[in-house]
Formats: C-alpha cells, sequence, structure tokens
C-alpha cells in the first residue's frame, strides 16, 4: 500500500515536472519573436465568453459590427465565440484575394455546422459539402448540366411564361387594392415557379392541368420549406453552431432552434422525396429520356458519383433556395429604390424604350435585348451593393495551417469573407451610403473606369474564388429581365404621397427588408396585357 502511494506521488510529481519543463520550454523557444506564432489582432474579449457579448449586443445586425470592428482592427482580425478555434473576419479587398484566388486550395472548404447536417443529407450538398472529389463532382454537374449557357438557354420558355403570369398579377392585386401592391410575395411566387419547372421539370407544372389548387398548395407549402430553411443559416445559428459556450449558455433556445431544424428538415424530405421517386421510376422506365431536369441531372449521376435519394433532395432544395431567396430580395431592393428615386427609374424605362425600337405592340422585354440596357444592368448591381443580399457568404473553413497576410491561420479555422464591408468601404467607393448607378458604367469617374476594373473584389455579391456562386449567370439573367419587364409595364410609386419607403434592414444570414415593400403601380399607357 505504502509503495502504491509512493508510486502515485512520484507520478503526478513527475506529471508537474513535465508540465512546467513542456510550458518554460515553449516560452524560452517564443522568446524569439521569429518563432511565435502571430495571430490577426482581435478585440478586447471576456474569459470564457470571448467575444460573444459583444456580438449579442450587437444584435442581429452583426455583419455591421463585424464592418465597424475592421475600422479598428484592420483588414484581418479574430473573434472568439467561445469555440476552439478563433473565426476570423476578412474585410480587405487583397486579402480576399490572397485566401480566394492565390490559396484558393486552402480556402475552399466549408466548416461543418451542426445545423447543415440535417439539411444537406450529412454535409453531401454542393453548398456544404468539403472541398474534395464528392464537391468537385457535384460542382460539375451543377456548372455544365444544370447552369451552363445552352442549359440556361433552353429554360426561356419557362421564365417567358413566368413573366406573364407575375405581370397579370400584379395588376390584378393594383386593381383590387387602389394601385396597391406588395411585390415581395408576387416576385416570391414566381421565382418559386419558375425554379420549380426549371427543377422538377414541365410534369409537375402540368399538374397545373390537373388540380390547379393542389399545385399551388405545393408551392406554397415548398416555399414555407424555402423561406425556414433560410432562416436555419442566421447568425444566430452559425453562432450556435460553432461555439461550445453559446450553446450551452443559450442552451434552451439552442435546442428549441436545432428541433425547428429538424422539423423543417423532416417536412422538406417529406414533400420532395416523393417527386424525386416518382421522376427516378419514370428514368428507369424511359431510359432514353433526355436529361432536362435538376432532378435529371442528379439521378444520371453515376458509378462513384452516384447520389443517394436524400442526397439528391437536398442538393436540388438548395439549387431552388438559391434560385428563390436571392432573386425576390434583390428585386424588392430594386424597385424599393425606383420608389425613392422617380428619376432613376424615368431613365431605366427611357433606356429599355428605346431598346424596344418603335414597335409597341410588343408585351415584353426579350431576353435578346438585355445586352442593350446597360443602365438598367447598373440599377441592379447597384441595388446589390447598396443592399448586401449575404454580406457575410458563407463561411470557409482553413483546410491547413497557412498565412495571411503575414498573420499566422490555423488548420481549421473558420474564415468569413465579408462582402459587405468590401461593398461599402468609403476607400474603395465614393459616397457609399448613396445610390448612384453610374458607379458601374464606364465613363464615370476620375479613372474614366468603373471601380469594378480596378478593384476585383470589391464588389462580389456572389462570392469569389472556387466556392463562389455557380448560379450567377441564371442570377443576373432572371433579375434582368424581370426587372426590366416591371418598369416596362408599370411606373411604380410610393405606398401613399406622404410615406417615404422604409428602408430598415433585417438580417438572418441574407440581407433583407425588414417591412416588406408596398407599392402603388401604373400601368403604362403603352402596355397592353395579352
Ligand atoms: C441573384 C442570385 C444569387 C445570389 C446573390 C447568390 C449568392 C451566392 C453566394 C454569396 C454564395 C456563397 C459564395 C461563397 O461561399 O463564396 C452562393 C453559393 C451558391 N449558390 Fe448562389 N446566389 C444566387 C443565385 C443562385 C442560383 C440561381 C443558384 C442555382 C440554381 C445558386 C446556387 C448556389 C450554390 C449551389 C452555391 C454553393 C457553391 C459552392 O459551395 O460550391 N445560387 N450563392
Amino acid at each position: 500500500m505504502a509503495n502504491y502511494i509512493i508510486a502515485s506521488n512520484a507520478l503526478v510529481l513527475l506529471a508537474f515536472v513535465t508540465f512546467f519543463f513542456v510550458y518554460f520550454l515553449r516560452a524560452f523557444i517564443l522568446r524569439d519573436k521569429k518563432l511565435r506564432p502571430k495571430y490577426p489582432p482581435s478585440p478586447w474579449k471576456w474569459p470564457i465568453l470571448g467575444n460573444l457579448p459583444q456580438l449579442l449586443r450587437g444584435g442581429p445586425a452583426c455583419h455591421t459590427t463585424f464592418r465597424l470592428l475592421a475600422k479598428e482592427l484592420g483588414p484581418v482580425y479574430n473573434v472568439w465565440l467561445g469555440g476552439s478555434f478563433p473565426m476570423v473576419i476578412v474585410t480587405g479587398e487583397e486579402t480576399v484575394h490572397e485566401a480566394l484566388i492565390k490559396q484558393s486550395s486552402v480556402f475552399s472548404s466549408r466548416p461543418k455546422l451542426l445545423s447543415w447536417q440535417h439539411i444537406s443529407a450529412g454535409f453531401k450538398t454542393t453548398m456544404t459539402s468539403p472541398f474534395g472529389p464528392h464537391w468537385q463532382k457535384l460542382r460539375k454537374t451543377i456548372s455544365v448540366d444544370l447552369l451552363g449557357p445552352s442549359k440556361l438557354a433552353s429554360y426561356k420558355p419557362i421564365r417567358d411564361s413566368e413573366i406573364q403570369k407575375l405581370l397579370a398579377r400584379l395588376r390584378e392585386q393594383a386593381h383590387a387594392n387602389a394601385g396597391l401592391v406588395s411585390p415581395l410575395d408576387q416576385l416570391r411566387t414566381s421565382a418559386v415557379d419558375v425554379i420549380m419547372r426549371i427543377g422538377f421539370g414541365e410534369e409537375f407544372a402540368l399538374m397545373e392541368a390537373v388540380n390547379s389548387n393542389r399545385r399551388h398548395a405545393k408551392i406554397v407549402e415548398l416555399d414555407r420549406c424555402f423561406r425556414q430553411l433560410m432562416d436555419a443559416g442566421s447568425i444566430f445559428q452559425l453562432v450556435i453552431d460553432s461555439s461550445v459556450v453559446a450553446r450551452t449558455l443559450l442552451f434552451p433556445l439552442a435546442r428549441s432552434a436545432n428541433r425547428n431544424i429538424e422539423t423543417v428538415a423532416d417536412n422538406t424530405v417529406s414533400l420532395v422525396m416523393p417527386i424525386v421517386q416518382q421522376r427516378k421510376r419514370y428514368l428507369q422506365d424511359h431510359p432514353a429520356t433526355e436529361t432536362r431536369t435538376f432532378v435529371d441531372a442528379l439521378i444520371s449521376c453515376k458509378g462513384e458519383s452516384a447520389l443517394t435519394d436524400l442526397e439528391i433532395v437536398w442538393n436540388v432544395v438548395e439549387l431552388m433556395v438559391g434560385g428563390t431567396d436571392n432573386t425576390s430580395h434583390i428585386l424588392e431592393w430594386a424597385l424599393a429604390n425606383m420608389v425613392k428615386y422617380p428619376h432613376i427609374q424615368e431613365k431605366v424605362y427611357t433606356e429599355v424604350r428605346c431598346a424596344m425600337g418603335p414597335n409597341l405592340e410588343r408585351r415584353l422585354v426579350e431576353e435578346s435585348e438585355l445586352d442593350k440596357l446597360p443602365y438598367l444592368q447598373a440599377v441592379v448591381k447597384e441595388s446589390m451593393r447598396r443592399h448586401m443580399m449575404t454580406p457575410l457568404a458563407i463561411p470557409k473553413l482553413a483546410a491547413q495551417d497557412c498565412k495571411l497576410s503575414g498573420y499566422d491561420i490555423p488548420k481549421g479555422t473558420m474564415v468569413v469573407f465579408h462582402a459587405g464591408a468590401l461593398a461599402m468601404d468609403d476607400d474603395i467607393w465614393t459616397d457609399p451610403l448613396n445610390f448612384r448607378p453610374e458607379r458601374f458604367l464606364a465613363g464615370t469617374g476620375s479613372s474614366n473606369a468603373p471601380v469594378t476594373q480596378t478593384h476585383k473584389h470589391a464588389f462580389m455579391p456572389f462570392g469569389a474564388g472556387r466556392r463562389s456562386c455557380p448560379g450567377a449567370a441564371m442570377g443576373f439573367l432572371h433579375l434582368h429581365h424581370l426587372f426590366a419587364n416591371l418598369i416596362y409595364a408599370f411606373e411604380w410609386g410610393p405606398e401613399s404621397p406622404r410615406k417615404a419607403v422604409d428602408f430598415t434592414e433585417k438580417f438572418r444570414m441574407v440581407v433583407t427588408m425588414k417591412n416588406p415593400l408596398r407599392a402603388t403601380i401604373k400601368e403604362r399607357t403603352h402596355f397592353r396585357m395579352m
């Protein structure tokens, strides 16, 4: 017994001695500054809680808190959310280029956020998948088979018929409400309908003929799931996903947020799975069928690239959410600015009319005419800059130890590239708070070139580098085409002459209007609906 006590005391003593030896050895080695890791600066932090209190005090507008912190700390800094690693925030153009372009293989992975696993079949979707062969195969399928130029062109009849329906719905709503409309709801219905038809195929659209009410109910249900899925990506969720301390402190809230995600995930799967399985059976029975829809392309991945039914469901849902939420909210911001700045609206309208030529019988602005509308395109871009929809993009993960702007970034660090801060940087943009579409046109400014020509990453609403949005071309096409037709068909005015548009922002992970736009519309005199 005595021997046992002596042995265990000796062990404890040895452990202490080893600990202090290692501690002092490390301190001795790191005395030399060159050997000491140089981490990015961070704001003053609380013990254990790190920077959580500052972040939570900033409320939901933490993208603004992050932007303001950059003024104090510089273009790369750490915030501690109570996890094992800090989160690195990047707000500088050169650092974005260094990370996402020059070191793209290091900064092209994603963190495995707890909530994502429920809505990605365990990180098996394009957006959530870590950098590697699975992501590369998915990304290729999406970029070539679903969103390549010829595929985009093939969806034109769908876009045209949905624009007709959108204009008709707005006109109907205006007639019933003395000219007053709520464009967001109409834009969402349209965006969801277009993406459903592209995603699931015309067979889905044909349900309309069979039972229009049932189809509409399904669209509404799916849209509700899409909205809830966007909420699942809120900044609150990001914080509790990445911080043990936040999860522990806010346990009841964190638990209920997780339950919500599980519920919305179950609802989404129960709605989409039957469509996927039905289409799979059809393709098995008709092997010669041409690949047309998102679902078809994902089902046709064979061999090593083959996806399970659940993976197909979540990949198709991800594309649909990407294609609906952004488009409808960006257009809402653009229309709000048209109401606020009638002279800009008039300029857009004049440009569209000139591009349409003298033939006033024409009813829709054609996609082929969009190239003749540089001012309209600049207005859309300025709306995206001024109200950057995804200011923090989607977080990345450092796949290995590396250096960024001279700082050491350990493997496994979550890195957020702050596109919103770049879009409002007053070292890059003149009067960034002002809505000035001209800044995107050549021939303006002292250098006679648009800002984006000299500052490549100043405007990155679709992210940058390997993980940038594969739907950018589709996104711009939908935005320009819809916006041109909305301005060509209607003159947009305020809800009432004395009520200014409320531009207050609401931030979940995307920036939307806190109070959805309500506006009056007047049909343009030349415009005739079929
Ligand atoms: C105006 C519309 C759109 C905007 C503003 C937008 C914005 C973004 C942003 C900011 C990212 C993150 C990029 C990053 O991590 O650096 C992203 C990723 C993504 N977007 Fe979009 N998007 C739009 C439309 C679309 C459309 C139409 C689709 C597909 C139909 C789509 C599918 C995706 C996918 C799959 C990813 C993940 C890419 C990856 O991780 O490899 N998006 N988008």
